[in-house]
């Protein structure tokens, strides 16, 4: 049988390979996807890593999940995660974490949640509407970690807190070359991850002084106990709520600011959606029911995550040889699974470079063509654990937003993205804001 070859592609130099490249430039993958196609070899964070695209080859690493391929990391993330996060663990640990994690997301509990995003919503709209001129994209950040801090830890507040500084630094390192020296920032981001853990390991301790541990993630966690019996020790539930305060966070921020920036690029997006508001007769609190009846707004939403996805894609490490479109992937390499590149593939998406929120309605669904053409959560058996959160979310905040206000951009800004640490206008999307006038309708 003839040999199989390894994929196109460049290393670059002995160990940092391309990573100052991949780390700085938001086309990387899709100058080297020109260059040698879909599947393409490079070295990014000391590992030769494999690139692949398209729905097809995501779905041939998906849904081999722990037979070729296992996640994994890159250093400098799995160290700032920790030892015992859901996210860099594998295998049946992984199954079980999975499981106990999942009760903090399911039906009942999101229905529980509307009260208090609704309410941090309208006080973070009600405070741009005085502010008027602000860049939205730290205060995006600071309302998604409200959000997720309130909900997952009990802490309001959360970004003016320690809490919330540790976690600016500890997120500029998590991609980053992992050397650990004071002024790097994996070093810097380093020092930040013992005081997070140190601000949760306080929280933990003060619930646990509690007679109710509550419903929310911590309380949860708190009673879970995994098949054997045995309860969560402090160390994994220091690294556990690390991980859903950073995951609920930096994605949703990435995909608000997009939302916003597309609302007011494409006017027309945000009238549909008014109508939508009005011929629904959505109120000032909502229930899930009423989010699933608008059709409209989770279009916009789903074509928000196509056209800018928040994770640009996953890495597994191969675990055994494997072969992927008549290419050799050998065992111990990385791949990266791209989901910015398969949002944008040709063969499924009618001009994918146009932000077209009909390509999902009912007669053209152009994502249900090929299963795995639409993964802004991954997919198979590390899906998104934070996804219908996320989307519960993101329904509450763009409904509201749009009901009530309006907003321009302040010319001569920077609106080509940067992708670290997640993906967000380069001048942080200066805007006016104002409430709309009472009697301005809709026709
Ligand atoms: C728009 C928002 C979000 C996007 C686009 C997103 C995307 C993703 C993607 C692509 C993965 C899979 C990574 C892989 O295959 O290696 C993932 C995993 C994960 N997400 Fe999200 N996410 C979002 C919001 C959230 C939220 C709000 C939470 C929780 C509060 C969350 C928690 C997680 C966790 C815990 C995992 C790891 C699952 C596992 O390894 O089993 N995500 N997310």
């Amino acid at each position: 049988m003839k040999e199989k070859s390894l994929p196109p592609g460049n290393l670059g130099l002995p160990i940092i390979g391309e990573t100052i490249s991949f780390l700085n430039d938001s086309d990387f993958a899709s100058k080297r996807h020109q260059k040698y196609g879909s599947v393409f070899k490079t070295r990014i964070f000391g590992r030769p890593t494999i690139f692949v695209s398209g729905a097809d080859a995501v779905r041939f690493v998906l849904t081999h999940e722990n037979k070729y391929f296992a996640s994994t990391w890159p250093k400098s993330t799995r160290t700032l995660l920790g030892p015992a996060s859901l996210s860099v663990n594998t295998g049946e640990f992984h199954t079980s974490r999975r499981k106990i994690m999942f009760q903090a997301f399911q039906p009942r509990a999101l229905a529980s949640y509307i009260p208090t995003i609704e309410r941090i919503t309208d006080d973070y709209l009600a405070k741009w509407e005085t502010m008027e001129t602000f860049q939205w994209y730290p205060e995006l950040r600071n309302y998604t970690f409200d959000i997720a801090s309130s909900l997952f830890v009990g802490i309001e507040n959360g970004s003016q807190t320690r809490l919330g500084e540790l976690f600016e630094d500890w997120c500029a390192g998590l991609f980053s070359l992992p050397l650990p020296f004071p002024w790097t920032a994996f070093g810097k981001a380093l020092r930040c991850r013992d005081g997070l853990l140190e601000e949760i390991e306080t929280i933990i301790k003060q619930r646990q002084q509690q007679d109710n541990f509550g419903n929310d993630a911590l309380g949860i966690l708190l009673t879970a106990t995994d098949e054997k019996g045995n309860k969560l020790s402090l160390e994994e539930l220091k690294d556990q709520i690390l991980l859903l305060l950073f995951a609920g966070h930096e994605t949703l921020t990435s995909a608000l600011a997009s939302f916003c920036l597309f609302t007011v690029q494409y006017p027309q997006v945000s009238t549909e959606i008014k109508k939508e508001i009005e011929r629904l007769q959505i109120g000032t609190s909502v229930t899930l029911e009423e989010l699933k009846q608008m059709e409209y707004l989770e279009q916009v939403l789903k074509e928000v995550l196509r056209f800018v996805p928040p994770v640009g894609g996953g890495f597994r490490e191969a675990v055994v040889d494997c072969e992927l479109e008549g290419y050799l992937i050998p065992k111990g390499w990385i791949v990266q699974y791209q989901i910015r590149r398969t949002h944008r593939d040709t063969t499924v998406y009618n001009e994918p470079q146009q932000f077209d929120p009909s390509r999902f309605n009912n007669n053209r669904a152009e994502d249900k063509q090929k299963t795995f053409a639409y993964v802004p959560f991954g997919g198979g058996l590390r899906e998104c654990l934070g996804k219908e959160f996320a989307r519960l979310e993101m329904r509450i905040f763009a409904s509201r937003l749009v009901k009530d206000y309006q907003w321009n951009l302040i010319p001569n800004q920077d609106l080509s993205m940067t992708a670290t640490p997640t993906p967000h206008p380069r001048d942080g999307l200066k805007v006016n804001f104002h409430r709309l006038k009472s009697e301005v309708k809709v026709n």
